[in-house]
C-alpha cells in the first residue's frame, strides 16, 4: 500500500505532517511518498503540478493532500497559479466525486455558529461534482463592443457528468438517510436545468431515495436555518465549494472538516482518491503552528477507509479526534489555545 503525500503550501505542511503522524502510529505498513505541488512546486520546478508529481500521484492507491496557493503566485498567468495543482488532479485523474461530509462532534454544539440546538442536528454531506463547471470552462479576457475590457467564464455541464454524480450522490443517501437534496439555480441557469433534468432521471434507478430540488440561494438559508433538514447534498462544483465552507462554520470551524475525491478507479486495496481538508492554504495564520490540522487527520481516516479498506483504523482516528475535542482540547479557530502540533499529539495519546 502505498500513499502519495502532497503538503503544498502555508499550512498545508503543518497539517499534514500530523496527518502522516497519525498514519504512521497505527503501524499499518503504508508507504508514503513525498512530493512538491502548489506554489513550492512552480518556485522549484516552475510548474505547480510537476510531472514527477502527477507520476507519483498515479501510481499511488491514493494521495493525501494538505492545501495550495500562495500570495506571492497571485500574479501570475493563470495556468502557473498554484491553485492549478489541484484542479489538474482532480481532472487528470478523473476524480469527480468530492464527499464532504459535515457532522457536529459530541459537545461542540456551542461551538458553532448556531445556536447549539440548531447545530446539534447537523448530520449531513455534501456530494459536489468535481471535474466540471464554470471552474473548467473556456475564460478568458476580451474586449467588448463598447471597447471595455471583458472576463468570461463558460459554465457547462454535459449530461454524462451529471448522470456519474447523480449515481454517486443517490448510492450515498441509500447507505445514509435515503433523502437527498440536489442544489441548483434552475431558475437562471441552462446548465442547470440540463442538471435538474437528469437527476430526475437517474432518480427512476432509486425509488427509494426521497428526492427534493432547491435553488442554491434558498440552500445556503437553509442551511442556517436547519441544517438538521438535510442528508445529502448534491451540487454541482462552484455551489459545493461554497456551501461546504459554509456547512463547515455550521459546525464549529472550518479546521474540522475533511474530504474525499474519488472516481471510479479500482486499486487493489479500494477505490482510488484524493483526500485533503476543504480549507484552503491559510497565508493569515500559516508558520505559526496555529493551524487545526483535524480537518486533514479525518481526511487520512476517510483514505484508510474507502482506498485502502481499513476500516477499522479509520474508526480508531475518527473516535480519537471525537475525544480530543471531547476533552476541550481546541485550536484557536474554535476558541481554544492547543497549536497544531498539541493537537496532533493529543490525537495520537488517544489512538
Ligand atoms: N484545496 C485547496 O488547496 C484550496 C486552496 N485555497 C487557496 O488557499 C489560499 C487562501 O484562501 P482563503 O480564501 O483564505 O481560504 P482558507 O481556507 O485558506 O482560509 C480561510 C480562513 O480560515 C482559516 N483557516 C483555514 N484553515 C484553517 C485551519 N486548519 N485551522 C485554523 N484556521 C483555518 C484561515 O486562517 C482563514 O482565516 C488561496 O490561495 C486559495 O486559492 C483555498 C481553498 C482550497
Ligand atoms: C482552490 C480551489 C481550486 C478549490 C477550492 O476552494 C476547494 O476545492 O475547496
Ligand atoms: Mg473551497
Amino acid at each position: 500500500m502505498k500513499i502519495a503525500v502532497l503538503p503544498g503550501d502555508g499550512i498545508g505542511p503543518e497539517v499534514t505532517r500530523e496527518a502522516v503522524r497519525v498514519i504512521e502510529a497505527l503501524d499499518l505498513g503504508i508507504a508514503m511518498d513525498e512530493a512538491l505541488v502548489g506554489g513550492c512546486a512552480y518556485k522549484a520546478k516552475g510548474h505547480p503540478l510537476p510531472a514527477e508529481t502527477l507520476d507519483l500521484a498515479r501510481a499511488s492507491d491514493a494521495i493525501l493532500f494538505g492545501a495550495v496557493g500562495d500570495p506571492d503566485c497571485d500574479a501570475l498567468e493563470r495556468h502557473l497559479r498554484p491553485e492549478q495543482a489541484i484542479l489538474g488532479l482532480r481532472k487528470e485523474l478523473t476524480l469527480f466525486a468530492n464527499l464532504r461530509p459535515a457532522k457536529v462532534f459530541a459537545g461542540l454544539e456551542s461551538h458553532s455558529a448556531l445556536r447549539p440546538e440548531v447545530a446539534g442536528a447537523i448530520d449531513l454531506l455534501i456530494v459536489r461534482e468535481l471535474n466540471g463547471d464554470v471552474y473548467f470552462g473556456e475564460k478568458g479576457f476580451r474586449q467588448n463592443a463598447k471597447g471595455e475590457r471583458e472576463g468570461y467564464d463558460i459554465m457547462s455541464y454535459s449530461e454524462s457528468e451529471v448522470r456519474r454524480i447523480a449515481h454517486v450522490a443517490f448510492r450515498a443517501a441509500m447507505g445514509r438517510g435515503k433523502r437527498l437534496c440536489s442544489v441548483d439555480k434552475a431558475n437562471v441557469l441552462e446548465t442547470s436545468q440540463l442538471w435538474r433534468d437528469v437527476i430526475v432521471e437517474v432518480a427512476k434507478d432509486y425509488p427509494q431515495v426521497e428526492l427534493e430540488h432547491m435553488y442554491v440561494d434558498n440552500a445556503a438559508m437553509q442551511l442556517v436555518r436547519a441544517p438538521g433538514k438535510f442528508d445529502v447534498v448534491v451540487t454541482g462544483n462552484l455551489f459545493g465549494d461554497i456551501l461546504s465552507d459554509q456547512a463547515s462554520m455550521c459546525v464549529g470551524s472550518i479546521g474540522l472538516l475533511a474530504s474525499a475525491s474519488l472516481g471510479e478507479r479500482q486499486t487493489a486495496h479500494g477505490t482510488f482518491g484524493l483526500y485533503e481538508p476543504i480549507h484552503g492554504s491559510a497565508p493569515d495564520i500559516a508558520g505559526k503552528g496555529l493551524a487545526n490540522p483535524m480537518a486533514t487527520i479525518l481526511s487520512a481516516a476517510m483514505l484508510l477507509r474507502h482506498s485502502l479498506g481499513l476500516a477499522q483504523a479509520a474508526d480508531r482516528i475518527e473516535a480519537a479526534v471525537a475525544a480530543v475535542l471531547a476533552d476541550g482540547v481546541l485550536g484557536g479557530d474554535l476558541g481554544g489555545t492547543a497549536g497544531t502540533a498539541e493537537i496532533g499529539d493529543a490525537v495520537l495519546a488517544k489512538l
